[in-house]
């Protein structure tokens, strides 16, 4: 359960008074998601989110995050949209914690996702890179391949007591990567994080995307690449093919790839798993002491890297020739 920062009821009545969201009906924490403390927010107006910003989140980018959910909002996209109190403030401060409160999206996430949920999650992704494009904001990608070697300094001495050989691979995948990391692909605003977890299903139909906190200004194909590594591979690392087949087709039924986008997803993806097994491995060695969460296992996405090093093209990823 991610919650780092308990709020006391005194705290919430105070930060609440703030909103004019009607009377507070229930509170309480939110059992997922590993970043951010969330908390469900019942109130005589509706239902909300509380989230209190944590550990990676820098404050400096929440003005990123909270525009860029209003633009996308504004442009039909089915996400969250920031509430503003009656100063006209999207962000507050709550127990010593940047917080906001969004629109509650309804919906669930599918633990095991077929190939029609793949195939309308890369609809809603081209969907979302069309309607941040004229986004005026601009947010580097802080966990893209300069950030590996760091991340990866952080936990190297350790990495061998995770998985045998972990150190030594993802030494060798470094070097690969930076040589190799593809520049100047078509780029704008993406989720980087769209996880199973991330996106909402109401029955067949996707309802909405949630979790903008990793949000950023970075190559569409990447973006792709994420998706793939979080929804076409189960945990031992066996892919699905027809999954990411139908995950691309999607995709490029709204926006096609153009060809050097399709040269380079191999890498793309070998770097996006790179990235999640480090963030996953760091976090694994450093869980907060009393903290109510589960760390995500590092070792799921080694075992999708060993698929990603023996790749040749897009075609081994599902994309026809
Ligand atoms: N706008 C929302 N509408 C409905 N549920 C939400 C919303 N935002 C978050 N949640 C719930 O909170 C959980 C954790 O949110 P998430 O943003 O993924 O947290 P974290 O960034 O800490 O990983 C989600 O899995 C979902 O159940
Ligand atoms: N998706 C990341 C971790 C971030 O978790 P989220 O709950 O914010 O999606 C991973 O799986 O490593």
């Amino acid at each position: 359960m991610a919650v780092y920062t308990e709020v006391s009821d005194a705290a919430l009545a105070d930060f609440l008074s703030a909103y004019a969201i009607g009377s507070l009906l229930s509170f309480k924490g939110i059992a997922e998601g590993v970043e951010n403390s969330n908390f469900f927010l019942h109130t005589t107006q509706g239902s909300y989110i509380l989230t209190l910003y944590e550990k990676r989140v820098r404050e400096q980018d929440l003005p990123f995050f909270i525009g860029l959910m209003e633009h996308l909002s504004a442009r039909g996209l089915a996400c969250p949209q920031p509430v503003r109190d009656r100063a006209g403030q999207a962000l507050g401060q709550l127990c010593g914690r940047p917080a906001a409160i969004v629109s509650f999206l309804e919906g669930v996430s599918v633990k095991t996702p077929g190939v029609e949920h793949c195939r309308a999650l890369g609809r809603a992704l081209a969907e979302l890179h069309a309607a941040g494009r004229d986004f005026p904001m601009v947010r580097e990608n802080n966990l893209s391949v300069s950030a590996w070697r760091p991340l990866f300094a952080q936990a190297e001495d350790q990495a061998d007591s995770v998985e045998p050989g972990l150190a030594a691979r993802t030494r060798s995948d470094l070097a690969v990567l930076e040589a190799h990391w593809p520049r100047n692909l078509p780029s704008g605003v993406i989720h980087a994080d769209l996880f199973t977890d991330n996106v909402f299903f109401i029955g067949d139909a996707l309802s909405g995307l949630i979790d903008f906190y990793f949000a950023c200004t970075d190559a569409f194909a990447y973006d792709l690449a994420v998706c793939l590594n979080a929804w076409c591979f189960e945990a031992d690392g066996t892919f699905h093919r027809d999954m990411a087949a139908g995950l691309i087709a999607g995709y490029e039924a709204v926006r096609p790839l153009e060809s050097a986008e399709v040269a380079a997803l191999p890498i793309l993806c070998r770097g996006a798993a790179l990235r999640f097994m480090l963030t996953r491995l760091v976090d694994w060695l450093n869980v907060p002491p009393g903290a109510l969460v589960k760390p995500k296992d590092p070792r799921e996405f080694d075992r999708r890297l060993t698929f990603h090093r023996q790749a040749r093209d897009a075609w081994d990823y599902g994309r026809p020739r």
